[in-house]
């Protein structure tokens, strides 16, 4: 992280909550993340990890509270052009091949000729999916449609990255691999958040939310969150928040 981006707000979460029926998702968060951070969000499964990133691009609108971005309220559609998103569940064209997808998600973020080309061999290295460029979707394995997924939200360069659980079905090797890349580009000025039930991906991240049943249980660094609880790991300081195991 760099010391002159501490202080520039790139998000901004006031007071969210949000319900589905008469389930309450998200209640009450509020929380600031800063220009230069990888920023985690941690909490076990239906904790409301994908619904707050959703916020943040404009997919879920919040029934109380707002959120910003880069000091705009969102939603807004201009500000895609300024995030990269990996959601969930892969968001791809089963019938095409993966250079055919690149091209296509290149192309809304106005990408063409050589320069598309020269991003989509570059993000195709990262994730280590060169040799199956010309391959059609259907014969991707599910960590195969990760990989393009991560490659697809790196293309246009984007500031901000926001990964929900980028590195599930990856093997521990191109996991590590794909973290050295996220550190690589974190130096350049990328900023991120991703979403991880994975404590040792957790313990990646510059600053972590622990969120349980919809509410923040505690902000802070990997070493503030164990030291404030005496703990020797973040899964520990988790339950020692009052989190249940993630
Ligand atoms: N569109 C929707 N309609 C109704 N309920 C929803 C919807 N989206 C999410 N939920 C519910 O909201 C809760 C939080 O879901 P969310 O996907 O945000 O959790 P999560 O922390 O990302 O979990 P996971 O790690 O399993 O993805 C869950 O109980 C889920 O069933």
């Amino acid at each position: 992280m760099h010391v002159d981006d501490v202080h520039e707000k790139i998000v901004s979460i006031n007071q969210v909550s949000k319900a589905y029926g008469k389930q309450e998702v998200l209640s009450q968060i509020s929380l600031n993340i800063y220009k230069g951070e990888i920023f985690g969000l941690l909490g076990p499964s239906g904790a409301g990890k994908s619904t707050l990133v959703k916020m943040l691009t404009g997919l879920e609108v919040p029934n109380e509270g707002d959120t910003y971005l880069f000091q705009q309220k969102m939603p807004s559609l201009k500000l895609m052009e300024r995030i990269g998103y990996m959601a969930q569940s892969d968001a791809l064209y089963g019938e095409l091949t993966a250079k055919e997808n690149l091209e296509f998600f290149g192309a809304l973020f106005g990408l063409k000729g050589k320069a598309l080309q020269r991003r989509i061999d570059h993000v195709m290295s990262i994730v280590e999916l060169t040799e199956h460029l010309n391959k059609s979707i259907h014969h991707y394995s599910g960590g195969m449609k990760r990989r393009l997924s991560l490659a697809i939200a790196l293309l246009h360069e984007p500031e901000l990255l926001i990964l929900d659980e980028p590195t599930v079905g990856i093997d521990p090797v191109l996991r590590k691999r794909i973290w050295d890349t996220f550190y690589e580009l974190n130096d350049k000025g990328t900023s991120m958040i991703v979403t991880t039930h994975v404590m040792g991906e957790a313990e990646k991240c510059h600053r972590l939310a622990l969120i349980r049943d919809g509410g923040l249980i505690a902000v802070g660094t990997p070493e503030q969150l164990k030291a404030q609880t005496h703990s020797s790991s973040i899964e520990e300081a988790f339950l020692a928040y009052g989190g249940v195991k993630a």
